[in-house]
């Protein structure tokens, strides 16, 4: 197999409500694919089943191996209660739990994979810090260490720029390329940012319940032009 991830007729229901229907694609190791669709198309519930959090009522899904790394950054709201107990180190440490049995205890070898990480990431200042007191751009990345920390092969980002102003998003959008570009890690990224897709990622996945276009990035905009296509909260 020369895909990393394929996905075949997948479907996914919540209760009668079909919620992704016959969905087929595949994903190429180093792919760069930026999913896209409006509100409520089934993009979190299609990485949410990549990554094995919601049951899978008919169709397959299958790794280039059972080992495959996937790291993944949710959508999620960001805090400014600067006395929510949590540091930065701590909360990169999580990323490494999920891998561990019990005790979930973290070793010096962990402390080095924290450390590894907050220096590519450019944050290592911000390590001892409370998330709560960062700004919404450091604490994404904090993020991204947690999602990155066990050096996954698959990066899955579910609207990570959506609470970011946009000189901070921008930077963001080049972290995620150099990810990509440099240490060669698949991109899944959501978003409803059509522009920042079609300037960084390699392919786009539009869906609407279904796959409704999969392709290189440049045959987008010529097959669908920018008129043609809404999306819902575009910037
Ligand atoms: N746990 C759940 N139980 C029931 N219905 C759900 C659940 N999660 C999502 N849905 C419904 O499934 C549909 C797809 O939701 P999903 O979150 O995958 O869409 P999305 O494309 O990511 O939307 P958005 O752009 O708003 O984040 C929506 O109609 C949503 O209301």
């Amino acid at each position: 197999m020369n895909q990393q991830i394929e996905v075949s007729n997948l479907i996914v229901r919540y209760g009668h409500h079909l919620v992704l229907d016959r969905v087929t694609f595949s994903i190429k190791k180093g792919d760069y694919i930026g999913l896209v669709g409006a509100n409520g198309s089934g993009k979190t519930t299609l990485v949410k089943a990549l990554l094995g959090l919601v049951p899978i009522e008919q169709g397959i899904i299958k790794f280039e191996n059972s080992t495959l790394k996937k790291g993944y950054l949710p959508q999620i709201a960001l805090t400014n209660d600067s006395l929510f107990p949590a540091e930065v180190k701590e909360i990169v440490g999580i990323g490494l739990l999920s891998d561990k049995k019990r005790p979930k205890i973290i070793n010096k070898e962990d402390q080095k994979k924290i450390d590894d990480i907050l220096e590519r990431l450019n944050i290592m200042p911000l390590k001892n810090k409370r998330i709560g007191d960062l700004s919404g751009g450091q604490q994404q990345r904090v993020l991204l260490a947690r999602a990155m920390v066990n050096k996954p092969e698959v990066l899955i980002l579910d609207e990570p720029t959506s609470a970011l102003d946009p000189r901070v998003r921008e930077d963001f959008y080049k972290l995620i390329h150099e990810i990509n570009t440099i240490d060669g890690t698949t991109i899944v990224l959501v978003s409803h940012d059509l522009g920042s897709v079609q300037k960084y990622a390699k392919k786009m996945l539009v869906l609407d319940r279904e796959v409704v276009f999969y392709d290189e990035v440049s045959k987008f905009t010529s097959s669908f032009g920018h008129d043609h296509f809404h999306l819902d909260g575009e910037a």
